[in-house]
């Protein structure tokens, strides 16, 4: 489940012709298109192709050629002009070679399938294709794109306002980043990836089930307390207690072996009656501020409950001078500049709150959201997470990972807090920080989507998040 930009794209094209031509390349899309809207189409149905100029329209000759051979009703039209690039021209002589023709849009059709523009489209769409889109937008028929729906930017969250509306998108070789924009998510549809035989190489990916499987730790019938982390959480003020409580919640139930608060008296006192498996230190904002850190702790975080202020700023470089493993939340991220550290630095901003550590507004980045939260990554030496719908976690190395798990039942407050925790959790006992972020953010997802499979999002609590955790994880530990 990789996802590529354009440029990747075109390099993965170019570096495979050593061996498969872009002609080779043409057939296997078109065949795998064919394999895949057979299983959505009837061979009495009407389809409309509508191909472009570039690639894009090959794969919809090789496309059109498969359905009639397979006795499909299908006329393939060329809207905007005949192919010119090399392997749609080629593809387009072998298609009339053996009898094909080509056609006019005629009547009603029950599928149209969009193959104008892919990765290598440029906006602003001309009148023409924007009329074509909105006809084919107002149609009552089945819409299916061609790797990017024609009118939506393959790179980013941006559209022209007549982009064809699929039903279904079929992402040639990997998804394509404006996929996972909240902008142009819509446009896709349902996405699908079809595989068309080359190496994958990407650095960004979909962080799956079968992923989480195979990076989630057993824990060893030998283990001892020891054997998980010893975590430090710093959270909660007595007008926000209840931060503290979910995040403690939270690390405790992802398996953390011990954990210290550092709370108010009035706060630890609140947990004490929920959680007795913790324990506390009093007044620890203070003592950490002067650099008095529990002793033999191996993860810490900081943040949830907490106000963005100088005491805690304080906190936070006392403990970006350690060597613990980190997780900045809430009041605790602020624009600040990241020491070299050996140990991982993970933040976790919301889309305003990564406004705030950056000056850039939500409205701009998120148009680009894995670019900017890899190059964050990058030029700050941390993990960054970037919470919303499709969390990217982005790592200083380039890479990233996508979390399309969860519903809008977690868009509330307290759901943040309890992130942190499994986070701390994860990041105390993981060998592999990468894999414990990624998984992380998939569990506290999941959790929600187990709650939605039973019950309405709308109720569901940051603590609910707690209950359920047991039986999501069950699965993955058998
Ligand atoms: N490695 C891969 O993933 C493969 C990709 N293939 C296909 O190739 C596509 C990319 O092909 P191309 O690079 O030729 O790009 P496209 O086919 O996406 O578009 C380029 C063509 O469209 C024209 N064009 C761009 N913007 C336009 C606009 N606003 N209005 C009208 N015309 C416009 C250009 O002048 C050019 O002729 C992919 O999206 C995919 O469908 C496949 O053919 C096989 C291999
Ligand atoms: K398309």
């Amino acid at each position: 489940m990789y996802i590529y930009r354009a440029d990747e794209i075109k390099a993965a094209d170019e570096a495979a012709e050593n061996g498969l031509t872009g002609y080779t390349l043409m057939e296997s899309a078109g065949r795998e298109l064919y394999q895949a809207a057979a299983k959505l189409i009837n061979r009495d149905q009407r389809v409309l192709i509508l191909s472009g100029t570039g690639n894009n329209g090959g794969d919809g000759i090789v496309l059109a050629r498969y359905l009639k051979q397979h006795g499909y009703l299908c006329d393939l039209v060329f809207p905007i002009g005949d192919p010119r690039s090399e392997a749609a021209s080629e593809h387009f002589r072998y298609y009339k070679s053996i009898g094909y023709s080509v056609n006019e849009i005629q009547g009603k059709y029950d599928v149209i399938v969009d193959a104008l523009l892919g990765v290598g489209a440029r906006l602003p769409l001309d009148k023409k294709v924007q009329e074509l889109l909105q006809w084919a937008n107002k149609e009552d028929s089945l819409r299916l794109a061609v790797d990017v729906p024609s009118g939506v930017l393959s790179d980013q969250g941006e559209s022209d306002e007549s982009a064809f509306k699929a039903d279904r998108t079929f992402c040639i070789h990997g998804y394509k980043p404006s996929v996972f924009m909240e902008s142009t998510a819509e446009y896709y549809g349902i996405p699908e990836v079809l595989d068309i035989g080359l190496p994958h190489k990407a650095k960004w990916k979909v962080w799956t089930k079968e992923d989480v499987k195979r990076t989630f730790p057993k824990r060893k019938p030998g283990s001892h307390k020891g054997s998980f982390g010893n975590g430090l959480i710093i959270a909660g003020t007595d007008e926000m207690p209840g931060a503290a409580i979910l995040c403690s919640l939270a690390a405790k139930r992802s398996g953390i072996g011990k954990l210290t608060v550092a709370a108010s008296r009035f706060v630890s006192g609140i947990i004490a009656s929920r959680l007795p498996e913790c324990v506390f230190l009093h007044d620890g904002l203070k003592k950490i501020v002067e650099g008095r850190m529990p002793e033999k702790m191996t993860a810490a975080a900081i943040g949830p409950g907490l106000p963005s202020d100088e005491t805690v700023e304080l906190a936070a470089a006392q403990l970006l001078k350690t060597n613990l493993p980190l997780i900045i939340d809430a009041g605790a991220l602020t624009k600040r500049q990241y020491p070299k550290r050996e140990a991982p630095v993970i933040l976790t901003p919301h889309p305003g709150e990564f406004q705030k550590m950056t000056g850039i507004p939500v409205a701009d980045f998120q148009k680009n959201r894995i670019q900017t939260a890899v190059d964050f990554a990058r030029e700050n030496g941390v993990i960054l997470v970037l919470k919303g719908r499709n969390t990217v976690i982005a790592f200083p190395d380039g890479e990233a990972r996508i979390n399309t798990a969860g519903n809008a039942g977690l868009a509330k407050g307290g759901s943040g807090d309890s992130l942190t925790g499994i986070l701390l959790a994860f990041a105390a006992s993981y060998k592999d920080i990468k894999a414990a972020a990624a998984n992380a953010v998939y569990f506290h997802a999941a959790c929600a989507d187990y709650w939605k499979e039973t019950r309405a999002e709308t109720t569901l609590l940051a603590s609910d998040l707690n209950e359920t955790m047991p039986f999501v994880m069950k699965e993955f530990e058998d």
